[in-house]
């Protein structure tokens, strides 16, 4: 468990204390792929950077299983950091130095010295990533997936138990992106281990992340399981967020249906739900008629969801919603 109690973070500029981090406590379990997301300046950098403690606290606390790492005298502190791999958008790899080397340089700052203990760390970690084939090439020879591949092996060097990334899939474009956090989310399975993750994109969150917390201005503002906030945002700023996932015109919000006639509902459908046939069997049952006018089918992480936004009409469709509802459906009416 990483857990951040009652913690705030504030910068000096020129001699005022500007806050980046309002006061807040944090859990993040162990396991979980627990993403951060929020516009420029919402403290996300910040935030990440105090888990390994290159950014200090202003006040409280971080504490990593039993280690309160804001305690820990600097020796400690340094050999705690070797327990949590960092990737970062720019990928930060050594222009001179050959793919097999940038993965062993972690190793070698650790103090290992057997090479051939070195070398096969190293081919296991390239294996691991899809580079077997790039060990001697230099980074300007890769593309910028295969950088951020390197930045992962060099991460996971160590054998850490947490993995920070810092926007990591901001500078691909989205196929390498898909196949980035692909990575990122076998990792998580196979190695167990927990990733903490910043980004400005909810499609990332969709994709990989278990759960979400969402900054604006210094304040975690939203958090929870990422398909509660991903179906029923509560804040503003995650509602924007969600729409950019989520474009709103094919979920059937805001579309002018003053002249569509009857009553407009949202119904959100996930896990088993999204494929069975309840929808059919409750409308025929109550007599309900309804029109299709939106919708779509996609996956939050492994969760298959589906949202679809109707014209219902009869004098049934209370009951249908109250049957809907209790099959576990998310109905929200659009129309009232
Ligand atoms: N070293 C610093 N000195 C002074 N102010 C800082 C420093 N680092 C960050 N800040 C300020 O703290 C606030 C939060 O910055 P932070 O970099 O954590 O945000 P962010 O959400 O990661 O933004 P971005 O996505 O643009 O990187 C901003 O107002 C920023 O200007």
């Amino acid at each position: 468990m990483i857990r951040f109690v009652d913690v705030h973070k504030s910068y000096r500029v020129d001699g005022k204390d500007v806050p980046a981090l309002e006061p807040f406590s944090l859990d993040i379990a162990d396991g979980d792929v627990f993403g951060i997301i929020g516009h420029s300046g919402a403290g996300k950098s910040t935030l990440i950077r105090l888990i390994n403690l290159l950014e200090r606290p202003s006040g409280g606390r971080i504490v990593i299983g039993d280690t309160d790492m804001t305690a820990l005298p600097e020796p400690e502190l340094r050999a705690a950091r070797q327990r949590i791999g960092m990737i970062f958008q720019h990928f930060n790899l050594l222009a001179s130095q050959t793919v097999a080397e940038n993965v062993a340089f972690p190793l070698r700052i650790a103090g290992e010295k057997d090479q051939t203990a070195i070398r096969s760390r190293v081919n296991e970690l390239l294996h691991r990533v899809g580079l077997s084939d790039h060990a001697n090439k230099y980074p300007s020879q890769l593309s910028g997936g295969q950088k951020q591949r390197v930045g992962i092996a060099r991460a996971l060097a160590n054998r850490p138990s947490i993995l920070l990334c810092d926007e990591a899939t901001s500078a691909l474009d989205p196929q390498t992106t898909a196949s980035v956090l692909d990575l990122l989310a076998e990792i998580n399975r196979e190695l167990k281990l927990t990733i903490v993750l910043i980004t400005h994109e909810m499609d990332v969150v969709r994709r990989v992340c278990d759960r979400v917390a969402v900054l604006d201005a210094g304040r975690i503002v939203e958090r929870g399981a990422v398909a509660d906030v991903f179906l029923r945002p509560t804040h503003a700023t995650t509602r924007r967020f969600v729409s950019e996932a989520l474009p709103e015109e094919e979920a059937g919000a805001n579309v002018p249906y003053q002249h569509v006639p009857g009553r407009i509902m949202r119904l959100s459908f996930r896990g088993e739900a999204t494929w069975s046939p309840t929808l059919g069997r409750i409308t025929r049952e109550t007599g309900v008629d309804f029109n299709i006018l939106a919708g779509r089918i996609d996956r939050i992480k492994d969760l298959p969801y589906g949202q679809l936004t109707l014209a219902m009409q009869g004098a049934g469709v209370d009951a249908a919603l109250k049957a809907l509802r209790e099959a576990g459906i998310d109905v929200e009416e659009l129309t009232r």
